[in-house]
């Protein structure tokens, strides 16, 4: 089975988070993710996290902070998904292939339709990141 290595971006702006929706036409339709995309070889994750950005989004980001890898298992193919906090360090959002952003606070990260794989992520995010939004139960 396909085994996708994929960055993602947790990226924070003045104490909320962005989640990026799928579109209908990509696989996972309309589930929430953060933003990133599969590792080229020879790229490091941080280029890759900062290239797809510039490609998805239009904005360059500063990448942080990283978060344990988590792996997940869909009927098609198996993801590892390498998250990092990051934020934005130059240009406005402009969607190139996402359906929709949303900037939440912490504590409302569950309330979306996620991706399978994203679920330990928001969980270990949650866990590290009392002081973005303040302490969430
Ligand atoms: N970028 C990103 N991808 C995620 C997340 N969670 C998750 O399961 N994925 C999966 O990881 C893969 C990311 O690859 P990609 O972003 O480069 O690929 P893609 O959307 O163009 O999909 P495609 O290869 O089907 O065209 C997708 O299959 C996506 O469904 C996430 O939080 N961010």
């Amino acid at each position: 089975m396909k085994h996708l290595h994929v960055t993602c971006a947790i990226i924070e702006r003045d104490g909320l988070v962005l989640a990026a929706q799928r579109s209908a036409a990509m696989s996972l339709p309309l589930k929430w993710e953060f933003p990133g995309g599969k590792i080229d070889p020879g790229e490091t994750p941080e280029e890759c996290l900062r290239r797809e950005l510039v490609e998805e989004m239009g904005v360059r980001v500063r990448v942080g902070e990283s978060l344990p890898a988590s792996t997940h298992r869909y009927p098609t193919f198996t993801v590892t998904l390498y998250p990092f906090v990051c934020s934005i360090e130059a240009g406005e959002i402009v969607l190139h292939e996402h359906a929709a952003v949303s900037w939440l606070p912490v504590g409302e990260l569950r309330t979306l339709d996620w991706a399978e794989a994203d679920l330990p992520v928001i969980e270990s995010y949650i866990a590290v990141s009392v002081g973005v939004g303040g302490a969430v139960c």
